[in-house]
């Protein structure tokens, strides 16, 4: 089986003004490729801490994070920040959109990490803005936008390099429930289409919509475990995705 990440014995301990926070006890999970998993716990139990460590923002203090073959605690800061850029797609509950640029622009900022943007780059950027409904909008900036729309963006964004795994951190936080719905049909279709999904929510109904949830308490796996009875966010969607196969 190809795994899209595989987490060892991962530990993070936090020291602040002499005290010692445990916020990662010994976490261990592979997520292999395909796989669309909910990562949820109470305020405090870990859940940013393992994000950071699983999109390479931020080190454990032991234990690894393996990405596609490679032990990321064996690798310079340089080399993190290429693989960050390279193999992780991110999605953040802000979107983090820049505001100067328009849509196709920003769609294409993970690529001037990598160096130049070459036409067929382009050309993908386009059509992964067409692949999320926004074809006839990628010269809009990002006020010009509802936050659905601004969102789909920063999914398109996070595909332009074919990452190993979207990481998305409470993606729909700042979402009605309609666009919440729209967004979630987006990730669902994306996962039929073979990607992979981790995803960071408080929402029971969000995490409801993927095929594992993982229960972080104090530090610690608490359930690991297939979702029965998903939920499918279809019936609601409005979004064109038959371009899907393009990306
Ligand atoms: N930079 C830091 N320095 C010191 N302690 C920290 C730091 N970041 C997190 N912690 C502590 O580590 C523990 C886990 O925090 P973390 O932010 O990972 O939890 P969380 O599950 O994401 O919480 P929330 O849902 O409130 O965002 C907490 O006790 C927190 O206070």
């Amino acid at each position: 089986m190809n795994y899209a990440t595989r987490v060892v014995d991962l530990k993070k301990i936090y020291h602040l003004k002499g005290e010692t926070v445990h916020a990662l006890r010994g976490i261990n999970f592979d997520v292999p490729e395909g796989d669309y998993v909910s990562i949820m716990g109470t305020s405090g139990s870990g859940k940013s801490t393992l994000l950071n460590m699983l999109g390479c923002l931020d080190r454990p203090t032991s234990g690894q994070v393996v990405l596609g073959g490679n032990d990321t605690s064996k690798l310079s800061d340089d080399q993190l920040s290429q693989l960050r850029a390279s193999r992780i797609g991110f999605v953040f509950q802000s979107y983090n959109l820049i505001q100067q640029l328009t849509v196709i622009e920003n769609i294409e900022v993970p690529l001037f990490y990598r160096g130049n943007v070459t036409s067929a780059d382009h050309k993908r950027a386009r059509e992964l803005a067409r692949m999320v409904g926004l074809g006839d909008r990628t010269g809009h900036r990002p006020t010009q936008l509802s936050g659905g729309q601004q969102q789909r963006v920063a999914v398109a964004r996070s595909l332009i390099n074919n990452p190993d795994y979207i990481l998305a951190d409470e993606p729909t936080g700042n979402l009605d429930s309609k666009t919440t719905e729209e967004i979630l049909q987006l990730f669902e279709t994306l996962n039929d289409r073979g990607r992979t999904i981790i995803l960071v929510t408080h929402e029971d109904d969000v995490s409801h919509h993927a095929k594992r949830s993982i229960r972080l308490m104090d530090g610690r796996i608490q359930e690991d475990h297939a979702i029965e009875n998903r939920r499918s966010a279809n019936a609601h969607g409005t979004m064109d995705t038959s371009a899907l196969n393009l990306a």
